[in-house]
């Protein structure tokens, strides 16, 4: 059974999808202690203090080489409404302590998003550790209040999105449908992944509501429980079904009960082997969904028991002029069954001359992750489709991308926030961000630079240094020269049209094109360069010997 969605209703169109998921990303939607710095910037009178911010991730996650971004659309709305209601500054009054300045909540009461600037990559990009992902320029109060929130919207967003394009990468050409509400972490996790998966390369959601809210394609089969609900024939009141052309309803489980006869030597069963109950439940889903009839074969024996019913009952409707779709298998050896599925499939189809029928639908699922996919398709199989919920949306490989917000500048002053660890020191001032690309297409290189420098040009050679490792450095000649942050917020209002879903999840597929398959690969991938121009380099490392405390030995 399916179900697709009709008519283009943009990702954030109406009243009603404003009041969905987005209803909780409000300005509380943060740490206290976002607040409780508000407070103390602003008796430190720091109201006037303009900052810029970066939002940026060190490490790939799941062992990969790329990330995809994702969460955009809901960070430029987040601003869009960003101001505290009565309700809140009631609240705020409530947990900080009495000695607050009263002024203050009328200070916060006023605050709004107008003085921020916000430049962005476009949503679905490949991305890599250390690029700025979104640079938040603005009042020093208000960037910092947006800390936590834009963190939450980006991180599991492009978590998910970076899964979903790797399970869509494994699977290739397959279908791919999230299952995975049951599983996900809580409501708005479960929202949030069925989205993030579409852009990142699934085909469908079995969430009714995300389907609803974001006018993502809704599939379905159906469970155990209704195979189960079934004993015996007699049960089923309704026992008639008419062609599909019209005319006289015919006894259906008769007819069924005749093709499940005729095919025992094709099967080579005995027929008491199989399960009238499961008959019973297949022969009233497709009363129920003639034009979609889709079983799950494996309650009881899918050689002995599922496959047989399912031929039996999908026969009868082909005799009534129906085309049935398909099965589904939640457990056993997946790549084995579907194969034996898929001969069944094919001698029927020979010995009746009916060609649909080789064709018919093989969806897998129970528990399938990454590798899982990977191993069947080593293994061969004849899988059309697969239902993934546990690995996809709870990310089990790596549960949380590591996105931060680091402040680089303050009132026209770089700012580096020093680490014992290298990689976490952090690339300071406003900068620019530029993908230079090869003859080929492919992406050679990122290059950070600092933003008042002239942006690098096709055909002329620049110098692209490691930001931390002296000897590490190269000359590129761009072919192409893509500057990757965009203004997508400024002076309160939105800069440019945000992308609707299918344009973002069409992103991603070009966007991922032009990677190199040695870093898209599963296993050692090949990571990709970020680099620095010279000037930044020289300017991130004075600004870190100015700030390094000289130590003194004894
Ligand atoms: N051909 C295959 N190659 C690799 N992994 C597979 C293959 N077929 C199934 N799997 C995976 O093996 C695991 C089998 O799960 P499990 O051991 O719980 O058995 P099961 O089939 O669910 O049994 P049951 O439902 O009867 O308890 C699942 O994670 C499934 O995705
Ligand atoms: O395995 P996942 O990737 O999370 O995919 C979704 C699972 O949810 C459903 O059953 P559920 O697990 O609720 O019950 P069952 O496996 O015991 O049938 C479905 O049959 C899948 O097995
Ligand atoms: O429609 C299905 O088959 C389905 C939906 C959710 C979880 N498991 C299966
Ligand atoms: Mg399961």
């Amino acid at each position: 059974m399916s179900q697709m969605m009709n008519g283009v209703v943009p990702s954030w169109g109406t009243p009603e999808k404003r009041l969905g998921q987005n209803c909780i990303v409000q300005p509380l939607l943060t740490d206290f202690y976002q607040i409780t710095m508000a407070y103390a910037y602003w008796k430190a009178g720091k109201t006037q203090a303009h900052a810029v911010f970066d939002l940026f991730f060190r490490k790939n996650p799941f062992q990969g080489e790329f990330t995809i971004f994702a969460g955009l659309e809901e960070c430029v709305k987040f601003l869009t409404k960003f101001s505290y209601s009565k309700s809140d500054i009631d609240y705020i009054r409530q947990i900080l302590p009495p000695s607050i300045e009263e002024e203050f909540y009328d200070f916060l009461g006023k605050l709004d998003a107008r003085g921020v600037s916000l430049y962005a990559v476009k949503e679905g990009t490949v991305v890599f550790p250390r690029v700025p992902l979104i640079r938040v320029e603005g009042p020093l109060i208000v960037v910092q209040l947006l800390e936590t929130t834009l963190l939450n919207l980006v991180n599991y967003a492009s978590l998910i999105a970076t899964n979903a394009s790797r399970f869509r990468m494994a699977a290739g050409k397959l279908k791919l449908f999230e299952f995975g509400l049951r599983r996900a972490q809580g409501p708005d996790g479960a929202l949030s992944a069925s989205r993030y998966s579409y852009i990142g390369g699934f085909d469908g959601t079995s969430n009714v509501l995300a389907g609803k809210l974001f006018n993502i394609p809704v599939k379905g089969t159906h469970a155990h429980s209704y195979v189960t609900s079934f004993n015996n024939l007699d049960e089923l009141t309704v026992r008639i079904l008419a062609p599909k052309s019209g005319g006289a309803a015919v006894d259906f489980v008769n007819l069924a009960v005749k093709w499940r006869e005729k095919l025992v030597p094709i099967f080579n069963v005995m027929l008491s082997e199989a399960s009238d109950g499961e008959l019973a439940a297949f022969i009233s889903f497709a009363i129920a969904f003639p034009n979609g009839f889709l079983a799950l074969v494996d309650t009881y024996d899918v050689k002995k028991s599922g496959l047989l019913n399912f031929c039996a009952v999908a026969l009868a409707l082909h005799d009534l002029g129906y085309a049935p779709v398909g099965i589904r298998l939640d457990s056993g050896d997946l790549a084995y069954l579907s194969i034996v599925a898929r001969n069944f499939f094919t001698q029927i189809s020979e010995k009746y001359n009916i060609s649909s029928f080789a064709k018919l639908m093989i969806m897998a699922s129970n528990d399938i992750n990454e590798e899982t996919i990977l191993s069947i398709n080593e293994q061969g199989h004849a899988i059309d489709s697969f239902g993934i919920g546990t690995h996809l949306v709870t990310c089990q490989k790596q549960p949380a991308l590591g996105c931060v917000y680091k402040m680089v500048e303050i009132n026209g002053q770089a700012r580096i926030k020093l680490s014992h660890d290298v990689a976490k020191v952090t690339i300071p001032g406003k900068k620019e961000v530029y993908r230079l690309y090869g003859e080929n297409g492919h992406a050679l290189i990122d290059l950070l630079q600092i933003s008042s420098e002239d942006p690098p040009q096709v055909g002329k050679k620049v110098l692209c240094r490691h930001p931390f490792q002296e000897s590490k450095r190269a000359f590129v000649i761009p072919s192409k020269v893509e500057k990757l942050l965009q203004l997508y917020w400024q002076d309160g209002t939105i800069y440019q049209p945000l992308p609707n879903m299918q344009e973002i999840k069409e992103k991603v597929i070009s966007s991922l094109k032009i990677v190199r398959s040695d870093i898209r690969r599963t296993l050692n991938p090949t990571p990709y360069k970020v680099s620095v121009s010279d000037d930044l380099y020289h300017y991130l490392h004075n600004l870190w010997l100015e700030n390094a405390p000289i130590g003194e030995l004894s």
